[in-house]
Order: structure tokens, then C-alpha cells, then sequence
């Protein structure tokens, strides 16, 4: 991505923000924080980074710490309960031996009396052990939504601190897609991975302890049952990263044509056009290759599995002929022998348990990667648009030889472009389709930083201001203005959230911009949600809809309004009210507006003219006019379409 004109780099803002500076810290050289988004490289990568002995350390601590900070006490009750899970395990085998123990007793004829501690005591721990493992299961669903939910808000939290240069970037709108989609999905396998590994660890450890006590020689060959099923499950994951990487763009195509079949605003044209077969058909063939590929990918990773389970097997019988061997030797007694064979069993899931937990955290390797670059944007994102405190308005905002190329696009759509704009004035800029008017509305509602030139708010550039807080001053209207599923009052009080509350205010802006008649009619007045989407609720014609958007700006009570096509849909009686009134609804607030419709243009105190990116016009309509120019000739043009059927008479 792009930096800012105005990046600084920076200190990091806040702990998740840690959070993303540490993974890549704690990777290893050649470890890549900021994975490309070219499937092959990051195949590679993750290749390069799986082989790396510090890797699954530090996705380790990058889990705990994820994981930690989503909750603490649900992070210490699973981790207790898994580790008292695994402690019980090593005591279930030395109670075992006692019951073997006592049965042999009454085998050579003593009483039933010794045998009845220990199975009481066998029978307890068993319950504790099913007891244990219910809380523990309920827990690890708690913290595996707890840790989603703490990655969606540090997803959200980059995505509304970047600036809006970033979701011009590709690269950053599929980083986001990609955090996105995984976000879902990952923290869950993170935790049940992180838990698995240190439950695995501690029974292994417990059991180690309790087979050692029957006859340290068993361990190491019970140790080398480990190996084979340590390096299938590495081969495992690395499949598994490498499926998931190949598939991503199949993925990404298959959501879309899910999206385009069933939303809302795709739906009347996918009827018109009778598209509803050809889309069905193209979904189809995506998910099936998909399937495909995922039936080889999994008879791969089956067949990895058995390998690594026979060979592991192989080594368990191997430990159970060398116990044999050591009871016909008389070192070890037939009740330790019996406690051994269960200890062995009960060895060998912990092993699967530690490995199965180790490929999990590999696997959410690329996830974590993704989310720590991701994360890592956001003090710098913050640290870009930081300055000292804004003043509330201007007397005068100039805007001086502003040059803007978009990220990506090669000709500027701002070309050395100045501006002036007095407070109290409303200014229009007109100019044909792509002349670079909604991209110097967004600049001076600095939306966009630009290249070269600065806007000065009363001689002051204003990047050295807090943009944050110059937009407090300021209220659009953009052309595409966003249509809220969410209820009217909303709507309206988006337009200043802190004083959503405020329904008499809301509804003063709802009368200014004269839709106040349409809440009323509306089923459930200002907390109608204005979407079909949700019960109750009721959608609106685009021109209502363009006067809530006008509502909402009024709300806001800025000093500096900016109107992009604001009547583009308004009826003629509603666009001209609306222009007529302008300056009494905006009463002495500074106004900015972008418009085709010269009739509502002529109102203006001044009229800049665009044209490929460039001023080259300005005055008053009657000034221009008089220039006999560009503005003269389009504004003839409009004139006579509209009089020509008259004048034919
Ligand atoms: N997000 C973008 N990325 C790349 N280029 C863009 C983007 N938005 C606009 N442009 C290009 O920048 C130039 C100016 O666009 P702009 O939207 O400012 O024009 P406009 O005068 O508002 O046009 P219209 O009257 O059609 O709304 C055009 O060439 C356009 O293609």
C-alpha cells in the first residue's frame, strides 16, 4: 500500500496494535509479516517459514496472546482444567496399578478389602475426569468466541483507521477479504490448538512420569513412536497450507457469484436479464472443482496419516514386546505391567493430542500472519492523520495547485487545481463526466491527502491538523451516499453520533430536508428500520432517500457543507425548493456543491469550471456567461433541450 503523504511510521497505539509487531519480531529471519498476495509467493513463504525451528514458538506466544487478551479468565479455567485433565491421566495409571495390585492379592486368596479403596478411588477420578471434560468443552466454546470476537474488533479497528487511499489498494482489499474470510475460522483452530498442545504436553509429561516409575527403560522407545507421527503431521500441514492457498481465488469467485445470486441489490437485474441458470451454473461448476481438488487434497492427507499412524504403531508394539520381555526378567511386576499397557494407550493419544495441537497453531500460521500485518497498519494509519487540535471552521479555505493521481492510475485527476472559498459563500463546480469534481470534493473534505499543493484553512496547511477533527467540521452529501439498513432516526443521527439522542434535532433536519412527512407515515415512525431486510421495516424511493441523506448532513451541524449531486434524484419541485432555499437551510454556512444542472448552478457566488482535472474557468454565472467559454457552451446546450420542443411550436 501506498503511504501517506504525511506517514511518519510510528509508536504503536494500543496492545493489539503490540500484538502485530511482536509476531513479526518473534519470526525468524526469512519469516514474512506481511505475506505477498501472489498465491505462488505465499505458498513459498509459508513454506520457507514452517521450516523454521523458531516458527512455532513464536505463533505460540502470538496465540496466548491472542488468546489472553479475548479473556483471561476463560483462557486460565480451560488451560487449568486441561492441565488437571492431564495430571488425573497420570493418576488414573498409578490407581490402576493399585487395583491390579489388590486383585492380585485376591487372586492368592486373601479378602475383597483392599480392592475397594482403589476402585472407589478409580471410579472417582474417572467421574472428575467426565466432569472435567464437559466444563472444559463449554469453556473452549466460550474462548473460541471470545477470541473471534476480539479479532473482528481489531479488524474493525484497522479498517476504519486506514484512510480511504487504502481501499483503493488491492492489495488491501484482499488482505482485508482474506482476514475477513479467516477470521471466522482460525481463532477457534488457534485455541483449540493452543489447548490441545499443552494438555498433549502435560499428559505426556504425567504419563512419562508414571511409566518411568514402572522401568525407565520403556520411554525411549515409547519416544520414538512419537517420530512418525511428528513429521507426517508437518507434511500434513504444510498440504494443508498449500490446498488453502491454491483455493483462495476459487474461493474468493465462488462468495461472489454466491453474493451476486442472493443480494438484495443484484436482484432485480439477475431477474430482468434471466441471469438466475448461467450464474447457478458458473457457482456450480466453481464448487465442484473445488470439491474436487478437496477430495485429493484429503486422500493425500489420509494416506499421510496412516503411514504415520502404522509406523507409530509398529514402535508401540515394539515398547509392548520389550514390557514382556522385562516381566519374564522379573524387573518389572505383572500389576506394573498391566498399569504400563494402559499408560502406553493413554501415551499414545496425548501424542496425537500435542501433535494434532502443534499443526493446528501451523496451520493458523498464515492467519496470524495476515492478521499481525493487517494489525500493524493501524498506529501507522492513526499516526498519518494525527495533528494538533483543528479549529471548528474558517474564514477563508483555499485550496492550493492540488495535484491527486489515484493509487494505481497513471493520469492525475487533479491537476495543479486552486480554489478559494469564503465562509458564508456556496460555491458550485461544474465540468463534464471524469473532470475530477467528486476527487476535489474529497480532498477538501480531506478524505484523500494530496500529492502536491495543500489546502489552507485560514493560511494554515491544513496536514498539520488532526484530520479526524477537520471532519468534524465538515458534512457531505455524496453522490453515492450510503442508504443505512438501519431505522430512520438512525439514519438521520448518523450525521452526528454523539447526539443520536437528540430526536427533536433529528426531526428539525428531517423537516429541513423535507422528508419529516414520509417518517411520519412510516409503520413504526423513527424506529422503522428503512430496509426490507428486517421485520417491519419498509424501503424508501431514491429520491426520499436522497433527502435523508440530505437530513443527515443537516443533522451534523458542521460549518462546511459539501453537496454532490445532492438533487440528482429530487423531483423539479424538490430541486428547485431545495436550491431556492439553500441559503436559508444552510443558514450562513459555508456550501460546496457539485452539479449537472446548470439552472441550479446560476444560484451559486461562484462557479469553478473542471475540465480534465484542471480549472479553467471561474466567476458568476453571469461572469461566465459573459466569458462566452466551456460553461457558456454547456450551459446553452442544457438551455436549448430544454426549450427546443417550445421553440418548434
Ligand atoms: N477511485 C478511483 N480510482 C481511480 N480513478 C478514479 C477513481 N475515482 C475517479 N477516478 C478517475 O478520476 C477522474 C476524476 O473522477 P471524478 O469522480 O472526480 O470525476 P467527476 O468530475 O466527479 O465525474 P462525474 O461527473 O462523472 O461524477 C476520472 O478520470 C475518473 O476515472
Amino acid at each position: 500500500m501506498t503511504t501517506p503523504r504525511h506517514a511518519r511510521g510510528g509508536a504503536s497505539a494500543g496492545h493489539g496494535d503490540d500484538d502485530g509487531r511482536r509476531v513479526a519480531d518473534d519470526a525468524t529471519p526469512g519469516d514474512d509479516a506481511t505475506p505477498s498476495d501472489d498465491p505462488v509467493e505465499l505458498a513459498a513463504s509459508a513454506r520457507r517459514q514452517r521450516k523454521s525451528a523458531g516458527r512455532l514458538r513464536a505463533l505460540v506466544r502470538h496465540s496466548i496472546r491472542l488468546t489472553w487478551a479475548a479473556d483471561r479468565r476463560a483462557f486460565v479455567i480451560t488451560t487449568v482444567l486441561q492441565l488437571f485433565g492431564a495430571a488425573v491421566i497420570a493418576a488414573q495409571v498409578l490407581i490402576v496399578k493399585s487395583v491390579l495390585d489388590a486383585i492380585l492379592v485376591v487372586g492368592d486368596g486373601g479378602g475383597v478389602g483392599p480392592v475397594v479403596l482403589p476402585v472407589v478411588l478409580l471410579a472417582a477420578v474417572t467421574a472428575l475426569v467426565a466432569v472435567s471434560t464437559a466444563i472444559q468443552a463449554n469453556q473452549q466454546r466460550l474462548l473460541s468466541e471470545l477470541v473471534l470476537r476480539s479479532t473482528w474488533q481489531q479488524l474493525l479497528d484497522v479498517a476504519g483507521a486506514v484512510g480511504l487511499r487504502a481501499f483503493e489498494s488491492p492489495d488491501f482489499y484482499d488482505r482485508l477479504q482474506r482476514v475477513q474470510t479467516n477470521a471466522l475460522s482460525r481463532p477457534y483452530q488457534l485455541t483449540q490448538g493452543l489447548i490441545g498442545l499443552a494438555g498433549g504436553l502435560a499428559g505426556c509429561i504425567g504419563l512419562s512420569v508414571a511409566i518411568v516409575s514402572f522401568e525407565p527403560a520403556l520411554l525411549p522407545i515409547l519416544l520414538l513412536a512419537g517420530v512418525p507421527l511428528f513429521v507426517s503431521s508437518r507434511r500434513e500441514s504444510r498440504l494443508e497450507f498449500d490446498f488453502a492457498v491454491a483455493q483462495t481465488p476459487r474461493l474468493r469467485l465462488r462468495q461472489y457469484l454466491g453474493l451476486v445470486q442472493t443480494g438484495r441489490d443484484e436482484a432485480k437485474e439477475v431477474r430482468a436479464y434471466g441471469l438466475t441458470g448461467a450464474l447457478r451454473e458458473r457457482f456450480d461448476a466453481v464448487y465442484t472443482a473445488y470439491a474436487d481438488d478437496l477430495r485429493t487434497h484429503l486422500r493425500r492427507r489420509t494416506r499421510l496419516a496412516v503411514a504415520g499412524n502404522l509406523a507409530s504403531a509398529a514402535f508401540l508394539a515394539a515398547t509392548l514386546l520389550a514390557l514382556v520381555w522385562l516381566v519374564g526378567q522379573g524387573r518389572v511386576t505383572l500389576a506394573e505391567a498391566g498399569a504400563a499397557i494402559v499408560a502406553i494407550r493413554l501415551l499414545a493419544t496425548q501424542v496425537g493430542t500435542l501433535f494434532k495441537g502443534a499443526q493446528q497453531i501451523f496451520e493458523s500460521g498464515l492467519f496470524l500472519d495476515d492478521l499481525a500485518g493487517f494489525v500493524a497498519m493501524r498506529p501507522e494509519a492513526e499516526q498519518a492523520e494525527a495533528g494538533a487540535p483543528a479549529p471548528p471552521s474558517f474564514r477563508t479555505l483555499r485550496a492550493d495547485g492540488l495535484t491527486f493521481t489515484y493509487p494505481g492510475s497513471t493520469a492525475p485527476a487533479l491537476d495543479d487545481v486552486s480554489i478559494r472559498l469564503n465562509a458564508g459563500e456556496i460555491v458550485a463546480l461544474v465540468g463534464e463526466n471524469g473532470s475530477g469534481k467528486t476527487t476535489l470534493a474529497k480532498l477538501l473534505a480531506t478524505l484523500y491527502e494530496p500529492d502536491g499543493g495543500a489546502i489552507h484553512w485560514d493560511d494554515v496547511d491544513v496536514s498539520t491538523y488532526s484530520r479526524p477533527g477537520l471532519r468534524r467540521s465538515v458534512a457531505v452529501v455524496f453522490q453515492d451516499f450510503v442508504r443505512y439498513h438501519l431505522s430512520a432516526r438512525e439514519n438521520i443521527g448518523l450525521g452526528d453520533a454523539d447526539r443520536m439522542d437528540d430526536i427533536d434535532a433529528i426531526a428539525a433536519a428531517a423537516r429541513r430536508a423535507g422528508v419529516a412527512e414520509v417518517v411520519h407515515d412510516l409503520p413504526h415512525g423513527w424506529d422503522t428500520a428503512l430496509s426490507k431486510m428486517f421485520k417491519g421495516g419498509r424501503d424508501l424511493s431514491l429520491g426520499q432517500w436522497q433527502r435523508v441523506a440530505l437530513a443527515r448532513a443537516f443533522f451534523r451541524d458542521a460549518p462546511f457543507v459539501i453537496l454532490d449531486e445532492p438533487s440528482a434524484s429530487l423531483d423539479p419541485r424538490a430541486e428547485h425548493a431545495l436550491f431556492q432555499s439553500l441559503r436559508d437551510l444552510l443558514g450562513g454556512r459555508t456550501v460546496l456543491f457539485i452539479s449537472h444542472r446548470f439552472s441550479t448552478v446560476r444560484t451559486a457566488d461562484r462557479i469553478y469550471v473542471l475540465d480534465g482535472g484542471r480549472v479553467t474557468e471561474q466567476g458568476s454565472h453571469d461572469q461566465l456567461m459573459a466569458q462566452d467559454g466551456h460553461y457558456a457552451e454547456l450551459f446553452r446546450l442544457q438551455a436549448a433541450a430544454y426549450l427546443a420542443p417550445e421553440t418548434s411550436r
